[in-house]
């Protein structure tokens, strides 16, 4: 059963990214002193990468243990390694190579070079083998229960590379999968699905900007997933919604109140 979201409105997409940068600070180190570890699934996209550069500038970021944090990616544009579209070149840029991860906790999806070569199919399955082995008898499941899970949402309203109407989105078995002709490029990508992504303890959705404005208001407003794919994407336990004004304004009034003053 899908969990209401609820939604925190900033100014703007700097002060977004901080305070989104601050709640996964918090979020991860109350993980790793309850569990010893945590898990954190990545997005790419211009809002993903905003707070992993703001993370990067926080002071408190030394409170995380960087060796005991898990990382996923919630979708991978299928590139070759170290192509600076792929998700994770950008994430390593903005974050990853600041801090001191355990390098076998960092897991990428594979590249279109690795040991796959251009077989999407099979690098999808072998990440949901990955997820597989790494979910514990307390997961109750297919893939980890992850901590926090981060979607940046897009101006079609999609999430990870799951795009409205793609075979993609309406997968109910599969954690994993292949995407072939994506309306944004690159064509061919690896994403999760809803099924993984629903196993998450909290999904955090990333929205700044007026060019997310419509999505987040069609996505809030009782929008089918397969339409809308956002409105398909929901925590265990939290769904939450990070946004700047710019793109709260189009949100319906019942939903984020125009200021009084
Ligand atoms: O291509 C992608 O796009 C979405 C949204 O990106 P944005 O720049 O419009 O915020 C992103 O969430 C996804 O991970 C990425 O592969």
């Amino acid at each position: 059963m899908s969990v209401a979201p609820q939604l925190v409105v900033h100014r703007d997409k700097e002060l977004m990214a901080q305070a989104a940068a601050a709640r996964l600070i918090t979020k991860v180190v109350d993980a790793q002193a309850s569990r010893g570890h945590a898990s954190v699934v990545l997005t790419g996209g211009r809002n993903g990468n905003g707070l992993l550069a703001a993370l990067a500038e926080a002071p408190a970021r030394d409170a995380v243990d960087w060796s005991r944090l898990d990382l996923w990616w919630g979708d991978e544009r299928f590139l070759p390694e170290g192509d600076p579209e792929r998700n994770v070149t950008q994430a390593r840029k903005a974050l990853l190579d600041s801090v001191p991860l355990d390098p076998s906790r960092v897991h990428a999806m594979p590249a279109s070079d690795g040991p796959h070569g251009r077989d999407v199919e099979a690098a999808a399955a072998a990440y949901a083998a990955e997820l597989a082995a790494a979910a514990g008898p307390e997961d109750h499941g297919p893939v980890p229960v992850f901590d926090v899970l981060m979607l940046g949402v897009g101006p079609d309203t999609h999430v990870a590379s799951l795009f409205p109407e793609l075979p993609a989105v309406r997968e109910t078995e599969r954690t994993v999968v292949g995407v072939h002709g994506a309306p944004k490029p690159p064509p061919v990508r690896v994403t999760l699905t809803l099924p993984a992504i629903r196993a998450a303890r909290e999904v955090w959705l990333l929205a700044a900007g007026e060019d997310k404005a419509e999505a987040a208001a069609i996505a809030l407003s009782g929008a089918g997933e397969i339409q809308a794919p956002a409105a398909g994407a929901y925590g265990r336990s939290r769904t939450l919604w990070l946004l700047d004004a710019a793109a709260a304004s189009q949100l319906p009034r019942a939903l984020y109140p125009p200021a009084s003053a």
